[in-house]
């Protein structure tokens, strides 16, 4: 039987095993740190817009990790900052009955499009999934979801390109989980198209009015667009999906305000910073095809110099990005 290992006990990460404890998918959650410590003790104080409970979880700490099976499919709900070490920990750890976790299917959750390079260079089975889901975790173990009537939105296929049976078993099993899921072959596509969203992450981090704000998170969204076209990634447009998704919302009161993204998240907590693989994948593609991209550069900079001086959301105007 399938069993999942969710690597990652944040916002993503515990979200999924609430819903796969709540709809009997096997999995276990595996995480560190406080976070898991308290949801082990206490269990997740999980808060979706028709209210909130408090779930026990199969829940470990990375320091003992489960004896992993040859049906289990690891879930890696790290940031992609973490990627690099979370592989090179699980990858070579070894599956009962022979063999290693290296050739077990890993899905990719993270935004950007480095996690699954990163994990290729371990992992045979790569499955890439780009995840639409209105999540916060800013309180030890408390995560909210405010998507409805479903969770979110995810979007899954082989890396680099396919579809195999897989794919479509751990699309099945998220469906049943409640979120809305689509398999699709040509994942990178996909996920190009949600890069052009969450270069606008960090826009959230500095003091700013509204107009200023939509202002600068259009152009350097439309700089991201280009800069992936240019690069041939040729993001996919929302009409190409193949159900509708124009009932999906964030519910009013379900404790998901807007401007308060992944990335303000860990900058709330007082944790790492996504933007290198969000801004910073747009600066590498632009400067490997030889065409500018001062916004997400300097945007990039800025949150830099955000994280190097503790700084949290809204202690700096968004003046500091300047005008490029
Ligand atoms: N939050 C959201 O709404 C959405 C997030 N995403 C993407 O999904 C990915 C996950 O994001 P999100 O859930 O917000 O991240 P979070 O920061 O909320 O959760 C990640 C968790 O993983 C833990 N962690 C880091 N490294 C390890 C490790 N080696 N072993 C075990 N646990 C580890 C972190 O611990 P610690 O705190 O100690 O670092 C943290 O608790 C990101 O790429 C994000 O961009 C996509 C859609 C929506
Ligand atoms: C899905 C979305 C846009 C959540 O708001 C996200 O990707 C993030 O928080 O980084």
């Amino acid at each position: 039987m399938t069993r999942y290992i969710i690597i990652g006990a944040g916002a993503v990460g515990a979200s999924l095993a609430a819903e796969f404890e709540t709809h009997g998918i096997a999995y276990v959650l595996v995480g560190r740190g406080v976070q898991i410590d308290h949801i082990a003790r206490h269990g997740l104080t999980y808060r979706r817009p028709h209210g909130t409970r408090q779930i026990r979880l199969q829940a470990v700490n990375t320091a003992t990790p489960p004896v992993l099976k040859p049906d289990d499919i690891l879930v890696l709900t790290v940031k992609t900052q973490d990627v690099e070490a979370a592989t090179a920990f699980w990858a070579w750890l070894p599956v009962e009955g022979g063999g290693l976790a290296a050739d077990l299917p890993l899905v990719t959750v993270q935004n950007g499009l480095a996690a699954e390079d990163i994990a290729l260079r371990r992992f045979s089975r790569v499955y890439a999934a780009s995840v639409k889901i209105p999540a916060r975790y800013t309180v030890t173990g408390e995560v909210v979801v405010g998507g409805a009537p479903n969770l979110g939105i995810v979007t899954l296929g082989r890396y680099p390109h396919g579809l195999d049976d897989t794919a479509r078993d751990i699309v099945a099993d998220l469906t049943k989980a409640g979120y809305l899921t689509e398999a699709r072959a040509d994942i990178t596509r996909w996920k190009a198209e949600k890069l052009i969203h969450n270069v606008t992450n960090a826009t959230e981090l500095f003091a700013a009015t509204p107009d200023a704000r939509a202002a600068i998170a259009a152009r350097v969204a439309d700089e991201a667009r280009t800069v992936l076209h240019a690069a041939g990634l040729d993001p996919a447009v929302p009409s190409e999906r193949t159900f509708d998704i124009s009932g999906w919302h964030v519910a009013e009161d379900s404790g998901i305000e807007q401007g308060q993204q992944s990335t303000w998240q860990s900058f709330t907590r007082g944790s790492s910073s996504e933007v290198d693989y969000l801004n910073g994948e747009i600066v590498r593609l632009a400067r490997l095809h030889g065409i500018p991209a001062p916004l997400s550069e300097a945007l990039q900079q800025a949150v830099a110099r955000l994280a190097r001086d503790g700084g949290r959301p809204g202690s700096v105007g968004i003046e500091v990005v300047g005008e490029p």
